[in-house]
């Protein structure tokens, strides 16, 4: 189980760079889902939308996977034969709560997708033949000169029909737009019993390692990278999901 995420509760003399450490491992689930609007459905669809693109005998890669909630999806949702799902982060902390999530999930349910859990960073991991990648929420964490050529990797190693599934946090270029939603997302943390001072120290906490871009550049990038067509089938305020289709 969660706990409660109090991170931020407290005055900090220094708010440093966020890390997902052992003490965001501990209160990853409660974070995200009070963090993040529309996250329940996102995982929910994400499974949905896997099932109906997994190919047989093909890999899915979970790419930044954290506690592994997409790949659990993932394997309630898709029933392909031979395929596997690779759950792939760089933090020792959340790969180790994210083994842990997987093993009571076997416990819990039978006939389950295969899955694995792998340490590595995806800017260097290279990525077999596969049907399925997924990168919810994990891009905007990787430096923007460096996203091109993940997305380029990721396209070169899918198959003809797979897709990408991308959610990320939204920039916007106007600016009575960027603050409007900004003001919402900060309305829908207070709701889920976040402080003003837990808002703020956490924006200060991510946001120099956290860099949202527009929607625009990211559809501009994804075609850069060789997806010729994409397209948003979900937004919650400054939260957004896209499929990006291999053809
Ligand atoms: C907001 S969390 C992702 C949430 C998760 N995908 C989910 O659906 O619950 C971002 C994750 O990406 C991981 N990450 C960031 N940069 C990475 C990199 N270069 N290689 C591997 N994992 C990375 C972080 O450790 C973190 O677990
Ligand atoms: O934008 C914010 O305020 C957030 O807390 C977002 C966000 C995210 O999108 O990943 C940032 C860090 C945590 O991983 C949980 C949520």
């Amino acid at each position: 189980m969660s706990d409660i995420d109090q991170l931020f509760s407290r005055p900090l003399a220094q708010v440093g760079d966020f890390v997902f450490d052992q003490d965001v491992a501990r209160v990853f689930p409660d974070m995200i889902k009070r963090s993040v609007p529309g996250y329940p459905t996102i995982i929910e669809s994400i499974g949905l939308i896997a099932g109906q693109y997994a190919q047989v005998n093909s890999l899915i890669y979970d790419l930044g996977c954290s506690l592994g909630a997409a790949t659990q999806s993932m394997r309630r949702h898709v029933q392909v034969e031979g395929c596997r799902v690779i759950a792939v982060d760089n933090a020792a902390a959340m790969l180790e709560r994210c083994g842990e999530y997987l093993q009571a999930q076997d416990a819990m349910v039978e006939s389950l997708l295969p899955a694995e859990t792998r340490q590595a960073d995806i800017l260097e991991l290279s990525l077999e033949p596969c049907s399925v990648v997924v990168l919810n929420f994990t891009l905007q964490f990787v430096p923007p000169a460096e996203r091109l050529a993940l997305l380029n990797k990721i396209h070169q190693a899918l198959l003809p029909g797979g897709i990408l599934i991308l959610s990320e946090k939204l920039q916007f270029a106007d600016l009575a737009t960027q603050e409007n939603l900004e003001r919402l997302h900060y309305a829908f943390k207070r709701a889920n019993g976040y402080s003003d001072l837990e808002i703020a120290q956490k924006r200060s906490a991510i946001e120099r390692i956290m860099l949202p871009d527009t929607l625009e550049c990211h559809q501009q990038r994804l075609v850069k990278a060789g997806f010729a067509h994409s397209h948003a089938w979900f937004q919650c305020l400054n939260f957004c999901s896209m499929i990006a289709y291999r053809d």
